[in-house]
């Protein structure tokens, strides 16, 4: 695996590649990697000749109180995991590298990006699209990577993707969660382990949208109360959005008679947790991974 760390250095190394008519797949990180980083990895290296990762914690999407400074971060690990996995370039840019002089330049995707999690997060998303925007174009590859569990980022990437027709094919990855149903997240070393063991009400409650679903609940407000107080119930967490919502466009729904969205996002002390299921879609369900 090689290192690099400046655009114009990826951008001549890729070349050969690119002259060969290889395909390259690329999977955009924040780093801090986790067993559901390596499996957007794996599905990158088997669908693709060369496999580019990188690594960057993108300023622009953090908002001024949140933990820009304490993401964690540890390059060398992440590094020889990498290598471990058989990765072709891993790129590491620092701020500098990717931002020499401050962006004028802002990719919005505004209606996907400013409810649920971006309304939680007001210039998130913002800041996603244009730095995988830019990252795209660095690396220019056939297929990028992304993770379910940030399943809005995937919604608001896919639709940046169609309507700027960018030469890239989107691929979304089924989430990978620990032994107890958590879901795999850089952000859950921040847990404690009273809260470690108060984040599993954040699967169970998907698991429970679910069972409401089977009792004949159809009504989504009545849904997204019920499931507020099932998360509630645990005095660790604070759900910040519980939202049923349509698996494609995210609008919200009338009733629950087809396929719904459930979008988690809740606070467990201080640490803000994303998850997510697709319910009555044997297909969704199917995808789930292990
Ligand atoms: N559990 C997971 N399963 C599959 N993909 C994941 C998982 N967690 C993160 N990803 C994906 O990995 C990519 C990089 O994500 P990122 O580096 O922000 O990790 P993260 O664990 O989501 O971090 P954070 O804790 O900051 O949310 C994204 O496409 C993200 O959706
Ligand atoms: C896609 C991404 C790498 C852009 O900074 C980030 O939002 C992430 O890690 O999900
Ligand atoms: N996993 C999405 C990146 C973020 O939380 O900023």
């Amino acid at each position: 695996m090689e290192t690099v760390t400046t655009i114009s250095a990826l951008r001549q190394r890729l070349g050969p590649h690119r002259r060969a008519s290889r395909d390259i797949g690329f999977v955009p990180t924040m780093g801090y990697l986790h067993q559901g980083h390596m499996s957007l990895v794996e599905r990158s290296r088997a669908e693709n000749d060369v496999t580019v990762v990188s690594i960057f914690v993108n300023p622009l999407q953090f908002g001024k109180n949140e933990d820009l400074d304490r993401y964690p971060r540890d390059l060398p690990r992440d590094s020889m995991m990498l290598e471990l996995a058989g990765v072709d370039f891993l790129f590491a840019p620092r701020v500098e590298d990717m931002y020499p002089r401050p962006m004028e330049t802002v990719v919005d995707v505004p209606k996907l990006g400013s409810e649920l999690e971006g309304e939680a997060r007001p210039g998130h998303f913002a800041g996603v699209a244009t730095v995988v925007t830019k990252l795209l174009n660095i690396v220019q590859p056939h297929a990028a990577y992304f993770g379910e569990k940030d399943y809005q980022q995937v919604a608001v990437i896919r639709r940046m993707v169609e309507d700027l027709a960018l030469p890239v094919r989107v691929v979304p990855v089924p989430t990978v969660r620990e032994a107890d149903g958590l879901a795999c997240s850089s952000r859950n070393v921040y847990l404690s382990e009273q809260e470690r063991a108060a984040a599993v009400i954040v699967p169970k409650a998907l698991e429970e949208a679910a069972r409401l679903r089977a009792l004949g609940f159809t009504d989504p407000a009545e849904m997204e109360r019920s499931l507020s107080a099932f998360i509630a119930a645990e005095p660790l967490a604070t759900p910040e959005v519980v939202a049923v919502r349509h698996p494609d466009t995210l609008m919200p729904l009338s009733t629950l008679d087809g396929p719904f969205l459930v979008l988690l996002y809740v606070r467990v002390g201080k640490t803000k947790l994303l998850d997510n299921r697709v319910i009555g879609n044997a297909a969704a369900r199917g995808r789930e991974a292990a």
